[in-house]
């Protein structure tokens, strides 16, 4: 793994501080999300009113944005707490829900992406058709295996300056120069709502832990998914079994353990 610190390190440093991260993520995730940034070591606070998410980002550690059940109104927090993010230097971090599905997204998003998130998280089809590919995404759900989300990924991590995160059966990062692949996870995972969406806030988590290391902070949030999905795979007997496991897991997980397991290879 290319980073100063490791990814066990990271974690154990989150637990010993938790950040504040300020994530406005949609309704179906709220709940679970701010779960698994508690079982992570966390801080999670979900606030999206226009009137006060550009406050609260000043605040917060790290902010993470979600287009999943958008608004005109949420929108405009949105911009709001991004604006004030990148203006005091924190991290923030991007999921382009179902993006591609209509005008309105589109257009969120192309807005989203000028405020320059410092990281964007998205499935593959989602990052093939922010790349200005064709993907076979159908509403929330990839269709395209991460394999070929690998070139899109890195020219939109170029264009945007940014690190882009695409998951899947195997997770890539890259911030356009270097790449990595993370295995790991488990088949039940994209059968769990908003799981996708609990992770961009835990990458969020991360980047707020840290700051310097942001490419290091996303592959050491999809890692820690990647071990405590093989975790809460055994034994589960489906995906409602799996998902309270998943929490239990995170919450098991230490540093020590995620640095053994992690299954990161330069791509
Ligand atoms: N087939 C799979 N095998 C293992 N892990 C998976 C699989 N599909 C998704 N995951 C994992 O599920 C988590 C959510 O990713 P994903 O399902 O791609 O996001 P989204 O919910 O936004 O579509 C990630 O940790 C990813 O690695
Ligand atoms: C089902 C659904 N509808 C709008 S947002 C959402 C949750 C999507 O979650 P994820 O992107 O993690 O699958
Ligand atoms: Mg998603």
């Amino acid at each position: 793994m290319q980073s100063k610190t490791t990814s066990g390190a990271m974690l154990e440093a989150m637990r010993e501080k938790p950040p504040l991260v300020h994530c406005i993520t949609n309704y179906v995730a709220m709940n679970i999300a701010a779960n698994v940034l508690l079982a992570s070591g966390a801080s999670p606070a979900m606030v999206h009113a226009p009137e006060e998410a550009g406050e609260f980002a000043g605040i917060a550690s790290a902010l993470t944005v979600n287009i999943g059940t958008l608004s005109t109104q949420w929108l405009d927090g949105m911009r709001a707490a991004a604006k004030a993010a990148a203006s005091s230097g924190k991290p923030w971090v991007l999921d382009p829900v179902a993006h591609y599905a209509t005008a309105f997204r589109r257009q969120a998003v192309a807005d989203l992406l000028a405020l320059k998130p410092t990281i964007i998280r998205g499935n593959a089809s989602e990052i093939i058709a922010l790349a200005g590919g064709e993907s076979r995404g159908q509403g929330v759900d990839s269709r395209d295996p991460v394999e070929q989300a690998e070139d899109s990924a890195r020219r939109l991590a170029e264009r945007q300056q940014a690190i882009v995160a695409v998951t899947g059966a195997v997770d890539f990062v890259t911030d356009g120069n270097r790449a990595v692949r993370i295995k790991g996870g488990s088949v039940l995972m994209p059968q769990v709502t908003a799981l996708g969406c609990a992770l961009t806030c835990l990458v969020g988590a991360f980047a707020a832990t840290a700051p310097e290391d942001l490419f290091g902070a996303t592959v050491a949030a999809l890692a820690t998914f990647a071990v405590a999905g093989e975790d809460a795979a055994l034994g589960a007997a489906g995906p409602g079994s799996f998902a309270w496991r998943f929490l239990d897991a995170l919450a098991a997980l230490d540093g020590e353990a995620l640095d053994a397991r992690a299954r990161v290879s330069i791509a």
